[in-house]
Parts: structure tokens; sequence; C-alpha cells
């Protein structure tokens, strides 16, 4: 690990762990069905993005849009966490963009093939300074919001999550060891919809935090 302190756990090198279907009303504005247990994928730590670097629109997409998500940054490794000790891993949290090539997800979906591509694109989670946990007392009470270009597109609380965060903890843990400097993104609510080139997406926390990212597009390393 490059740096042992979570607080800049975007500079940790470790997993970014994303949770899919998480809000009921999410699911259905997708046409998923309600999951039973925990929707899992990963992405890379180069997806990471701090404010005043633009998110990129990935070359092979015309269709990227934005889902505004709690991130739980680990503090403390295990495995198979029971739920009841599943706060104490838990060092703070951060507001996370999880940036999704929709287009190329439908594809995935389709052929049922993975779907790295669509979500695991250099600059796909944008995320916020690090929030320690006590601004957070309960992460079921969080309420989220994502304005494009100054309209609201998303609002909602984490207490519409069908999975909760020491279910999760929990749950992902009997998968895979967590580890001091992991990001958990916890799902997103209703209302993802499409960014373009030179939109401004602003984020935030009521009474928290709040971030801002321009979207761009990468310029051809090949001409
Ligand atoms: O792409 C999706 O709809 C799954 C997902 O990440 C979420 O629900 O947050
Ligand atoms: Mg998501």
């Amino acid at each position: 690990m490059s740096t042992r302190n979570v607080a800049r756990f975007w500079e940790c090198g470790r997993k970014i762990i994303c949770v899919g279907r998480n809000y009921a009303e999410h699911a259905r504005e997708l046409k998923n069905e309600l999951p039973t247990e925990p929707v899992l994928f990963l992405k890379p730590p180069t997806a990471y993005l701090k404010e005043g670097s633009p998110i990129l629109v990935p070359h092979y997409s015309s269709n990227l849009h934005h889902e505004v998500e709690l991130g739980v940054v680990v503090g403390k490794a295990g495995r198979e966490i029971p739920q009841t000790s599943a706060m104490e891993h838990v060092a703070g949290y951060a507001l996370c963009l999880d940036m999704t090539a929709r287009d190329v997800q439908d594809q995935c979906k389709a052929k049922g093939l993975p779907w790295t591509l669509a979500k695991a694109f250099d600059t796909s989670c944008p995320v916020s300074d690090f929030i320690p946990k006590e601004r957070i007392p309960d992460p079921a009470g969080v309420e989220l919001w994502l304005k494009v270009n100054s309209v609201t597109r998303q609002r909602g609380s984490t207490a519409q999550m069908i999975f909760s965060v020491p279910y999760l903890i929990s749950y992902i843990s009997g998968v895979m060891a967590l580890e001091e400097g992991d990001l958990i993104l916890t799902g997103t609510p209703k209302g993802v919809g499409a960014v373009h080139e030179h939109d401004e997406l602003q984020a935030g926390i009521d009474g928290v935090i709040n971030m801002t990212f321009k979207v761009g597009r990468r310029a051809s390393e090949h001409n």
C-alpha cells in the first residue's frame, strides 16, 4: 500500500467494490428485477478521480450516465465479518459517482458478459474528500443529491437501500477479504441519466459535503 492513511483512500491502491440495484426504484427504472442478494462488481484503483480533473467519456460510449452513491471507506481489514461488528471496520465515508457507459452495459447484459467496459474505465469513480465517520452518525440516514448543469437529477435517502451498510460489509467480506483503504459504493437511487462533454455535475450530501466535476473527452493518444 502506498500510504496507510485511509483519509487519502484514493491513493491507497486498494479495490473499489460496487453494489448494484440496491434501491428498488432505480432497479425498476432500468427494468431490472429486485435482487435477493447484493449484486457486486469491481472498479480498479485507476478509476479514481478527484475534483479539479474532468470525467472522461470513454471513446466507445455515446451514453455515459451519472449515478450518485454513498461510499464506505474501510478502516480495518477483515473476512467473514458479522453484521454486529461490521461498523467497527468503517473508517469513514465519501460521496462517489459510479459513472456508467449505459449503452455498453446494455450490450453486456444482452450478451451475458461482464460489465468491465461499462463500469471500470479511467475516471469512472469520481470521489469527494474523505468524510470522517463521526460526520455521518447513521449511514441509513443520508440524503444524496446530484445536479447536472444546475438541474436536479437525483435525490434520494440511503434509508431506501435494500441492503444496509452492515449487511453489505458482512456479505462482501464473505466473498473477498476487505482491506484498509478499500471503498464500497453502495448503489444509486433513481434518476440516473446521460451526461455530455462540457456538462457540469454537482453532487452533495445535505449538510456534510458537496463536489463539482466537469465532463470532458480524452484527446486521442494515437494521432
Ligand atoms: O448500473 C446499475 O444500474 C447498477 C448500479 O451500479 C447501481 O444500481 O448503482
Ligand atoms: Mg452504481
